[in-house]
């Protein structure tokens, strides 16, 4: 399919949606737009969300799922492809196998549950994720609890991050990003693919308004790799703006608000 001049990069995400906006479908959409590409989505939930936690989730049946990846791909075509929240095993698989044959780089962003502590996969699921998503991405981007939850490795300090990434490679994807978010000190994630090592580290942001991070690295991540970065050069523009977002996160609601994903584009409204 020729691609006209002037159009921008094409990038999916297939993941859920968060009705308050600042994670799922609803990040991944900004992020996509603030980082000059156009983004396109196969939806395979619908949760009600908001800065306080998880209060409802309705999954996709998997038909429905096929249909929109169909949709996009074989009329529109894809550069890039993040995966988010698949909620059940039938929706990893399905998603896996969509995704063996497709030929572009896919973020996977093994979600498991919420900031706030909510269930967004079935724990049965976790088999399928192992045995069948991680071994079509180019790069997963666990964190620290999903790195427990699918290789029992538990992350203590910076030293353990390199046992984590080689376990989680263990699995098939081509890179690993295991983000150490979630470890105290600086915000410091390794990326390997068994052979380099690449160190991404930020200043701690005293910020509680981080809802969304890990979603909106990873379709920044796809965002880059869209428009023609290698992997560690996409990690890399990523983290650049994650950190950005995390630094502009702001207050909504009574709990924790979502990074910034403008924060690049426009100054804040007063
Ligand atoms: N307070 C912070 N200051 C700076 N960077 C941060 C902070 N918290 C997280 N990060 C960075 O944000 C990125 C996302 O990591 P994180 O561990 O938060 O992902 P996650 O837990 O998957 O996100 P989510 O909570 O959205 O699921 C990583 O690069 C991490 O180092
Ligand atoms: C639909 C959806 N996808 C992903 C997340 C994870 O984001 P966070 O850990 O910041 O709550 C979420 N809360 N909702």
């Amino acid at each position: 399919m020729a691609i006209p001049q002037g159009t921008p990069p094409r990038v999916l995400t297939i993941a859920g949606s968060d009705s308050g906006g600042g994670a799922g479908i609803q990040a991944d959409l900004k992020t996509m737009l603030a980082l000059g590409t156009h983004g396109m989505s196969v939806l395979t939930a619908v949760t009600a969300q908001n800065s306080l936690g998880v209060q409802g989730v309705w999954e996709l049946p998997a038909d429905a799922v096929r249909a929109q990846f169909r949709a996009v791909v074989d009329d529109i075509g894809v550069a890039a492809v993040k995966t988010g929240m698949l909620a059940t095993a039938e929706l990893v698989e399905t998603v896996a196998a969509l995704l063996g044959p497709l030929g572009v780089p896919v973020v996977v962003d093994p979600v498991g549950v919420s900031k706030h502590g909510d269930p967004l996969l079935a724990t049965d699921a976790l088999d399928a994720v192992r045995t069948r998503l991680l071994p079509v991405a180019t790069v997963a981007t666990p964190n620290l609890p999903e790195v427990a939850q699918l290789t029992g490795v538990t992350v203590r300090d910076e030293d353990d991050l390199r046992r984590a990434a080689e376990a989680v490679l263990a699995h098939g994807p081509r890179w690993a990003l295991v983000k150490g978010g979630h470890l105290p000190g600086d915000a410091t994630d390794l990326l390997t693919d068994g052979t380099t090592e690449h160190w991404l580290r930020a200043p701690r942001l005293d910020n509680r308004h981080t809802h969304g991070t890990g979603c909106t690295y990873a379709s920044a991540i796809a965002a880059r790799l869209a428009v023609g970065d290698e992997v560690p050069e996409a990690v890399a523009a990523a983290k650049e703006y994650v950190t950005g977002a995390i630094r502009a996160g702001f207050p909504l609601g009574a709990g924790i608000g979502p990074v910034h994903h403008g924060h690049a584009l426009a100054p804040r409204p007063r």
